[in-house]
Parts: C-alpha cells; structure tokens; sequence
C-alpha cells in the first residue's frame, strides 16, 4: 500500500481511482462481480490467484460470497485455495453457506472445503418473543447511524432497545450479517462491556435488545460536564480498558472494535463505563473489493439506502459512509489509509477519547473529522498535550498509545497495568495539590 502513495498526501477518492485503473486489486473487484473475463485478464497477468485485502479477503472469498459461481470454478482451477481464511476466520464455504449460494456450497465442498465458523451459524441469536416487550411505552432515548434506541420494559425490567432501519434490515443479506454479529455479541461477558440480551422475534422490523445504561454515553457525559478531573479520568479510562482487553483476547478470534468513540461508551448507575457496538462496526466496516471504501460528501447528515440490487459490499459501504463522519476523529491513521491493520487501531482510538476526557472536548472541534483523519493519517498530526492539563505519565501514554507505528503502540493489558499505577499515585498524591489544582505526580 506505502508504494502506491505519490508523495504528497492524495485524496482517498484519488487513491481508490489509481487502484480501480492500475492495481492488481482489480482480480477482487473482478471476482465480486462476476467478471470471468476481467479475472481471466489479472490472472493472465501474473496476478496471484490467492491475493488478499488487508482483511485477508480473497477473490474466491468474494465471488463465493456474492454467488459468482463461474468465477468460483474459474479461481479453483487457477490455484486459488480453497480454506483461504480471512480476518474473522472464514473461508469461502462460510460466505458461501451465510448468502446461500448452495451450488458454489456444492463445488466447494467437492474440493474439500470446510466451515471453520459453520458452529456459529448453528447457534443463532436468542430470540425473545415481541409480545413480552412493552413497545407503546417505549422512550426515544438517541439515534444513530442504523437506527433509533428506545427505552422500553421487558419482563418488568428497563432494557435498551435498538431498532434498525428497514433500508438496512430489508436487505436479507445485511440482515443475516447482522444476526450472526448479534450471535457473537450475545456470547461475550464482562463488566465493561455492554450485556446483549436477545433479538426480537415476531416483529417487522430487527429490533434486538441490549441491557439499558441509565446515564448515556461518554459523548453525553462530557458534553455537559466539560473536563474530568485526573481521577475520575484514569478511572474511566480503566473501565474502557479492561473491556477492550477482554474483546482483543477473545478466543478463538480477538474483536477489533475499529469504532471505538466516545459514544459507543456508555455508563452504568454505579458511574462504570462498558463499551458497546463492536459487532455492529465490523459489519459497517466490511470493505468493498478494493478495500476501499467510496467516500461520499462529508456532513453530519448522510442519507443511505440500501437495495437487494446493489452488491453487498456496495450496500456495506453506504452503511460505512454513514458511518465514517463522527468516527474519522477517532480512527488510527492505518484505517484511514486503508492498509492492513489489527487490534493497535482500538488502541489508538482510545488515546484519542482519554485526551478528550482530560480536555473536555476532542481536539480540533471545529475541523471536520475527515479533514482531522487526514492530517493524523498523511501529516503524523496528533492533539497536543498541554502540561497543565496532563499528568505526564499520562502524556507519555498517550504519545506511544497514538504512535504512528501501530506495533510500538502497548497492548491493553499493558494499559490497564500503567493505568493502575497511575491511579495508585494519584491516591497517595491527593493531598499534594499543586496552586492550579492538579494533582502533581
Ligand atoms: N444500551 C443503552 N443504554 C442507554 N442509552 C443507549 C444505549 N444504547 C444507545 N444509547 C443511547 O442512544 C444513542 C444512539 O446510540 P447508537 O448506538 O444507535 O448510535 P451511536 O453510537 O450514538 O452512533 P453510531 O450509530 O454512529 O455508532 C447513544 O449515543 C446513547 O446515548
């Protein structure tokens, strides 16, 4: 990818035009579209029939997915491997299995391909009947970029209910990719991280329901109160912490959130911070057969519709873009670059959210976060760390936390211990307070 870059920083429309014209990438876009003779081309070109994007997705991962079957046969014959796995192992048959293309199923499995993921299609989401949910007393509580949240009661208890739009949920395809996300999510245990209960059956629209944070979420949070003080900053940093932790060392797969945001944080009663929506950002995220995404106009307002027409690679881009607006502030300069990537991407979104808690709000504002994105991605541009608002044990963890090179950045596990120690000071140093209020460590 660092090859294709001309010197000076080139627009993302740029970049995804030079790959369309030029790159070897085309034997992707090819194969998810069906284009035998356009793959025929690449492969006579030389190019490598097992080439992968930066999630490890090959050509006959996306003709298997998008139900090209001539292509499928085609790639087979050419040497193209039949178990390839990519970043959420799964190999063709899975993508095969998920969008029903039962004849590729069949060539496949003559070929002696296997699901690795098939369980998970086995163990589907727990269903929970729409009568036992009270949905004419339900509260709008936010909106976001796949639909509204209502507080409603279920079983007597305040739950959280999140609606998804019919422009995504009617297209069976995104909707099955949903389901199985939700299937993940419902899996995953641990105090910081928010508790997903069931998915609604016997509704028209996909509504599923997560447990309800009573306080909303850390955008919310620090919208009224401004800065937090060193405590309560390292406290909460902890929690997200501690829960990012738990989602990189999930077996047998580590879960990359990659939308890491103040608002997909949310805080409990008791003042604790659990993360959420971690599923949801990797359906969002699920690339286009380039790896890139096609950018659409900036804005807060992005209008997305999705049509069983288009592509679902298509369809997850338009869902991306909608996206892409508020996180672009919070995305690891890799991402934005469309390059491989792995867990280090979470770790520096987090630095970015622990710099906004101790500043009150992120850095930057009035830019436009694709405009900040960019400056982090092409100029190495990072927030400044003003030494009277920052701890320096603070400052110099957050500066290998946003490093530019994504292994020097330290794991969670490494976080969480600094970050105790740094509380632990700043207990014992509560009673030194410097003239202007800080705690000096
Ligand atoms: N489980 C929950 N408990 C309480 N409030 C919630 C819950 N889930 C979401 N909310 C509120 O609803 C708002 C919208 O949530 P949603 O997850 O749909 O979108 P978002 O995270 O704000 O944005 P995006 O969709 O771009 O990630 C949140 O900002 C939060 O204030």
């Amino acid at each position: 990818m660092a090859d294709c870059r001309p010197p000076s920083p080139p627009s993302k429309r740029m970049l995804s035009q030079r790959f369309d014209s030029e790159g070897p990438y085309r034997l992707l876009h090819c194969s998810s579209k069906g284009d035998k003779a356009g793959v025929i081309q690449e492969l006579e070109k030389g190019v490598e029939p097992n080439l992968a994007d930066y999630d490890k997705r090959t050509a006959i991962h996306l003709a298997s997915c998008e139900g090209c079957t001539d292509v499928v046969v085609l790639l087979l014959e050419k040497g193209a491997d039949v178990n390839s796995i990519d970043r959420w192992g799964r190999t063709p048959l899975s993508d095969a299995r998920s969008f029903g293309h039962e004849e590729i199923c069949k060539i496949l499995e003559a070929r002696g391909g296997t699901d690795p993921v098939g369980l998970d299609s086995q163990n589907p989401c727990y269903e929970i009947d729409y009568s036992e949910v009270d949905m004419d007393g339900a509260a709008l509580i936010g909106e976001g970029a796949y639909g509204e949240v209502y507080l409603v009661k279920w079983r007597g208890t305040e739950v959280a209910a999140k609606t998804i739009r019919s422009s995504i949920a009617s297209n069976p395809r995104v909707k099955n990719t949903f389901l199985k996300e939700l299937a993940l999510w419902q899996k995953l245990r641990h105090p910081n991280i928010v508790q997903f209960l069931g998915v609604l059956k016997h509704s028209d629209r996909l509504i599923f329901l997560t447990e309800f944070l009573c306080n909303g979420s850390l955008y919310d949070i620090l919208r009224k109160r401004g800065r937090l003080d060193s405590q309560t900053a390292v406290a909460y940093a902890l929690d997200i912490a501690r829960g990012m932790n738990y989602l990189h060392q999930h077996k047998p797969h580590a879960i990359i959130h990659r939308d890491l945001t103040p608002r997909n944080v949310l805080q409990d009663e008791a003042g604790h911070l659990k993360v959420t929506d971690f599923g949801l950002s990797k359906i969002a995220q699920e690339k286009d057969s380039y790896g890139y995404k096609m950018t659409g106009g900036t804005g807060s307002c992005k209008i997305f519709r999705l049509t069983e027409s288009r592509s679902i690679s298509e369809n997850m881009n338009i869902c991306l873009d909608a996206l892409m607006t508020f996180s672009d502030r919070y995305m690891a300069p890799e991402v934005y670059r469309r390059e491989s990537y792995g867990k280090s991407v979470d770790v520096f979104s987090f630095a970015l959210i622990v710099h906004e808690m101790f500043q009150g709000k992120p850095s930057n504002r009035e830019e436009a976060p694709e405009q900040v994105a960019d400056k982090r991605a092409y100029e190495d541009s990072r927030p400044p760390l003003s030494s009277f608002l920052y701890p320096e044990p603070i400052k110099a963890l957050l500066r290998e936390c946003w490093h530019k090179n994504p292994d020097s950045r330290p794991t969670f596990e490494a976080i969480i211990l600094r970050l105790e120690e740094i509380q632990v000071n700043l207990k014992t140093e509560k009673g030194t307070e410097s003239c202007c209020g800080c705690a000096i460590l």
